[in-house]
């Protein structure tokens, strides 16, 4: 029986310079890859994904909030409220060696219709640094009064680690968003995908054809649309294997790309093309430098 999974969103928020980076970097810590170049979208950036055990945060950023200065003007902004609305979590930084500036009353005021709607915690951050830090804090927690305080160093691995605990306990059952050892492993987006992309072709393939099925990404690109573009090459070992992968009008193949495509999109959160193609490479699983190239790094024999 599958054991229970829990999954969400936390976004952090805070003027520049009070440490939401080097906050994020130690909660993450090593086990996690940024994937900062990737998954974008207009709405909110993924900044990192943190596993532990059955549960799964995956931090975003909400530009907008990024710079409150900019955001001013457009204050209401309807994106940035859509943006944080669909957080399970809110992480607020302020910097605990000074008092509020405008900056973070705008920030404080971005945050205020969410109140009731997404636990907002409120993190008094550069605890160690801080001539008067009960002081500040106060000051800061009387603009959102019902932001859940604390006071911590973002360089200090234990005050990391109990705000980490109470993060992944707040998230929701569900789904990890991500595979569980995504972020834990040394593959490269493009390896990601070209094994996904095996996956499903493998699903629909018979006979000895899956295992002649070797898939690699030549390129990924972000087009300004904010479409994920990937082009993507299935090798068999044949040509009759080539004509079983296409399938008869092509259809076999598109539904491969078209599978693909949906899986990606629902993990990363954006509209992919996919560029796919068939080519033969001759008795690949016998070619010790086909292996090396298809990503067999050590599996020759
Ligand atoms: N003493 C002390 N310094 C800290 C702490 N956390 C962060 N800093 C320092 O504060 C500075 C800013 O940290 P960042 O993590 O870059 O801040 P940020 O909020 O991500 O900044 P932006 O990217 O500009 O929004 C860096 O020099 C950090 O080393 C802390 O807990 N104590």
């Amino acid at each position: 029986m599958a054991e229970k999974t829990y999954s969400g969103f936390v976004a952090i928020v805070g003027k520049p310079n009070v440490g939401k980076s080097t906050l994020l970097n130690n909660l993450l810590g090593v086990k996690v890859a940024p994937i900062s170049p990737r998954p974008q979208t207009t709405r909110k950036r993924l900044r990192g994904i943190l596993t532990e055990g059955r549960r799964q945060i995956v931090f975003v950023d909400t530009p907008g909030l990024h710079k409150p200065m900019d955001a001013l003007g457009e204050f209401m902004d309807q994106e940035v409220y859509e943006a944080l609305a669909d957080v399970n979590a809110v992480v607020w930084v302020v910097d605990l060696r000074h008092p509020p500036t405008p900056e973070d009353e705008l920030v404080a005021r971005a945050l205020k219709p969410l109140v009731g709607k997404v636990p907002i915690l409120l993190v008094g951050n550069k605890l160690d640094a801080a001539k008067y830090p009960e002081e500040a804090m106060k000051a800061y927690h009387e603009l959102l009064p019902e932001a859940e305080p604390r006071m911590l160093s973002a360089l200090d691995e234990r005050q990391v680690a109990e705000l980490k605990a109470d993060l992944l306990a707040l998230m929701p059952e569900g789904p990890f968003f991500y595979p569980e050892d995504y972020a834990k492993s040394d593959q490269t987006f493009g390896e990601w995908v070209a094994e996904i992309l095996r996956e499903e072709a493998m699903k629909r393939l018979w006979h000895e054809v899956p295992y002649a099925v070797a898939t690699k990404v030549e390129e990924v690109a972000e087009r300004e649309n904010g479409v994920l573009y990937i082009k993507a090459i299935l090798y068999v070992e044949r040509p009759s294997q080539k004509a079983i992968v296409i399938g008869e009008g092509g259809r076999k193949i598109k539904e491969i790309g078209q599978a693909t495509r949906k899986q990606l999109e629902a993990l990363l959160g954006k509209k992919v093309y996919l560029d796919l193609e068939v080519k033969v490479y001759p008795d690949w699983r016998k070619d010790p430098e086909a292996l090396r190239e298809l990503g067999y790094r050590s599996s020759v024999g």
